[in-house]
């Protein structure tokens, strides 16, 4: 008989395979929807198997047991034979190939190319001239020089008006002075800077005959390329251990007066001619493309880490036999308790949400570039700016805890590493920080919703971007049991709401003599509200309509349930905003909570296989827990079995110091 979900093998842990077998819907199928094609899904399966076949792209040891050197060689070691192997496994012109095989032998921890492929050289593309292509380009994809993206500093992150780091251009022999003034100007954090990069995109305020210009981005060599040894006048090294991404080497760097020549201000959009005169670019912010880049991929990056912490809680909870329900001489699955369903369903919704509208974002980027590179059309980047600010940081705080509930969900067993989601917790929350911390890029996006909102109060809705258009919308009674549409109709009238009454405020205080920004600080909080609704919306209206385009009618039901739990477990969430004023009846409440409770049901007999159609294999999960087979048990004891400290039976630690300590109590 042939089964819908095809994670099924013999001998697999029975409890699991139950679940795989009430699929209702395919989950090839699914993960075609989940990837955005059908070619990308089978190619993710084809490569993960072609991957298998050669061992010495395995981890060379379980990654939990090794220590910060060991891991940092450990990636670097993968990374070279990836190389070796690269062309056969995938068609290295296919980014979504690209990525896969990354994710799949080199995890998540960190590794040398990471910011090169991420920042380095997109940087490059969106900021570089022809002729610096000409130079650059082709030997950074070629990986002839690694390069890093180094911008923030040790005193400076989120305001880069303030970033220290001086480049002062000499028009005597045409060369910009880069130069660390005080310890707080040295770069730290930069991903892959201390150890492994030679080159970096490095961010430094533009001087010219003592004038500052602001910050600008620069191609610098940091390291000899025969020797690999820092140039003179460059200091750089490891920060030290983090969170997470323990296998990456996060540095910081210093320039004493290092000299680089004009033609290394990446030079796309604005220039330093020899007598120094400074070519303005056509939007002040186009040096920030990188950034606008990794924010637009984030959404769907940081969807794939919450899908592998539920793949490992949803299974785990499946084979989990713990209490009673109705018949007292079995124990239950864990999965069947409604409060284990209501912490991990709503979860694996946003995972499918922001997957899904990562999707819209990463194109809207690649649109924004063509459209700078091919006639200087930057009109879409305010825009896009407002939108991925917003994203990322809604997303990132709602994927770390969808982890942690993950990790909860898996009693003491979540806690230890050899269920991996404390690693995983560790990377997804880094983008809280990186990438703009987010509060700040709520900040600004807020800036976008007041905006948009005074135009509408000055008459000028017709001027409105769509995303935005809900703020002139009058305001009508929703009912609820219409479908999507109305939850939609009631959210953008509680997103709405907020905007405006938190630009209201902001101008009350400005109406009462503070400056502007002091009157925004005092409103500060309301208006993140206003960003994280505005921007909560944005991912249900992408989920309806992704949801609508899905053309497989078994899939299209399951994702209808997954969607209808989205819709009520969100509206509850901010339900508080609607009640206030009346719009929202207590009537209403009670239906959109019993709406959530039978969704929860109908996913209950799907939650494995909607797990599993994210076709995370048993490597890239690198989860002793969640492994497809579901041996839990057995698995976990193997794994502690082959700890470094059960290597003897009596530790040196126990003969040295405990020891003595219990014969001398003795006495
Ligand atoms: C395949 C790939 C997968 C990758 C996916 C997975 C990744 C997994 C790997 C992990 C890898 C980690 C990689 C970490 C790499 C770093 O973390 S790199 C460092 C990142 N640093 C930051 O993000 C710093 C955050 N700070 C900022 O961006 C800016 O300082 C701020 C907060 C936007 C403020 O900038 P500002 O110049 O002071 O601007 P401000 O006065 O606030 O605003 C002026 C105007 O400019 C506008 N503006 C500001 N910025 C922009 C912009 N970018 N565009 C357009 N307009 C803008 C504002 O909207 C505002 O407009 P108006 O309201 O006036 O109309
Ligand atoms: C894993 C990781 C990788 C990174 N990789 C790189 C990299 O490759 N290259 C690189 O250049 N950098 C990198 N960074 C640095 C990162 O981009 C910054 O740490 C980030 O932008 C936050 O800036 P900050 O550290 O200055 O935070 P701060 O701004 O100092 O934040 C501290 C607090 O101040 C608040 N705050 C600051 N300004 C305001 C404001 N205007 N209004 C209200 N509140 C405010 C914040 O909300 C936060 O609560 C990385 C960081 C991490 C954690």
């Amino acid at each position: 008989m042939a089964f819908l979900n095809k994670e099924i093998r013999d001998g697999d842990n029975q409890d699991l395979t139950e679940e795989r077998r009430t699929a209702t819907f395919d989950t090839d199928k699914m993960a075609e929807v989940i990837y955005g094609s059908e070619k990308l899904a089978r190619r993710r399966r084809e490569i993960s198997h072609a991957v298998s076949r050669i061992p010495e792209l395995a981890d060379s040891r379980p990654l939990p047991f090794l220590d910060r050197f060991e891991k940092v060689t450990e990636g670097t070691r993968k990374l070279s034979v990836l190389d070796r192997h690269l062309a056969e496994l995938i068609d290295v012109n296919d980014n979504g190939e690209a990525l896969h095989l990354y994710h799949e032998v080199m995890g998540m921890e960190g590794h040398p190319l990471a910011l090169h492929e991420v920042m380095f050289v997109p940087a490059l593309i969106g900021q570089a001239s022809d002729e610096q292509y000409e130079k650059w380009l082709g030997r950074a994809k070629r990986r002839e020089i690694i390069g890093c993206y180094a911008q923030t500093e040790l005193g400076h992150g989120s305001n880069l008006r303030k970033l220290e780091t001086t480049a002062t251009y000499t028009p005597s022999t045409q060369e910009f002075i880069l130069h660390t003034p005080t310890i707080t100007a040295l770069k730290w954090w930069p991903g892959a800077l201390g150890k492994s990069s030679n080159y970096a995109v490095v961010v430094a305020d533009l001087i010219i005959k003592d004038k500052s210009y602001g910050p600008h981005p620069f191609i610098v060599q940091l390291r000899d390329e025969k020797t690999h040894q820092p140039l003179p006048g460059i200091t750089v090294g490891d920060i030290g251990p983090k969170m997470a991404f323990n296998g990456g080497d996060n540095g910081y760097l210093g320039f004493d007066n290092f000299r680089i020549p004009r033609e290394n201000l990446l030079n796309r959009h604005s220039r330093v001619e020899a007598d120094g005169t400074y070519v303005r670019p056509p939007h002040a912010k186009i040096g920030h493309s990188a950034m606008i880049r990794v924010r637009s991929h984030m959404a769907t990056g940081q969807g794939w880490l919450l899908g592998h912490a539920l793949t490992i809680a949803i299974r785990y909870s499946a084979v989990r036999i713990q209490g009673f329900l109705e018949d007292k001489s079995h124990e239950v699955k864990v999965l069947d308790y409604q409060t284990q369903q209501h912490r991990l369903f709503p979860a694996i919704a946003r995972a499918y949400a922001f997957i899904f509208c990562g999707f819209e974002t990463i194109r809207l980027y690649d649109q924004l570039i063509l459209d700078m590179n091919s006639n200087g059309n930057t009109s879409g980047m305010a825009d896009l700016h407002a939108l991925t600010s917003g994203l990322k940081s809604v997303v990132t705080h709602f994927v770390g805890q969808g982890i942690e509930q993950a990790r909860m969900a898996c009693g003491g067993h979540g806690y230890s590493m050899a269920s991996y989601i404390s690693e995983i917790y560790g990377v997804a929350i880094g983008g809280c920080t990186y990438e703009g911390e987010n509060m700040v890029m709520l900040l600004q996006l807020a800036r976008y919703l007041v905006k948009s909102v005074e135009l509408v109060k000055s008459g000028k809705a017709n001027q409105l971007g769509p995303m935005v258009a809900y703020l002139a919308v009058a305001d009508h009674k929703v009912n609820l049991a219409t479908g999507p549409d109305s939850y939609v109709k009631m959210f953008q009238y509680i997103s709405k709401r907020q905007s405006w009454k938190a630009t209201e405020k902001f101008l009350k205080f400005m109406e009462n003599g503070d400056s502007r920004d002091v009157a925004w600080n005092k409103t500060a909080v309301e208006l993140t509200r206003a960003s994280r609704l505005h921007t909560r919306l944005y991912i249900m209206e992408t989920f309806i309509r992704r949801v609508e385009s899905v053309t497989d009618i078994p899939v299209k039901s399951a994702l209808t349930d997954l969607l209808n739990l989205h819709l009520n477990y969100e509206l509850l969430d901010v339900a508080s905003y609607a009640l206030e004023d009346g719009f929202m009846s207590s009537n209403q409440m009670d239906f959109i909570k019993n709406q959530l409770y039978s969704s929860l049901e109908k996913i209950r007999p799907n939650a494995v296989s909607l797990v599993d159609s994210f076709q995370f294999s048993d490597m890239q999960l690198r989860s002793v827990l969640g492994r497809r087979d579901g041996h839990v048990y057995q698995n976990l004891f193997d794994w502690a079995k082959s700890s470094p400290l059960n290597k003897t039976d009596v530790l040196p630690s126990v003969t040295q110091y405990l020891k003595p300590m219990m014969e001398k109590a003795k006495l």
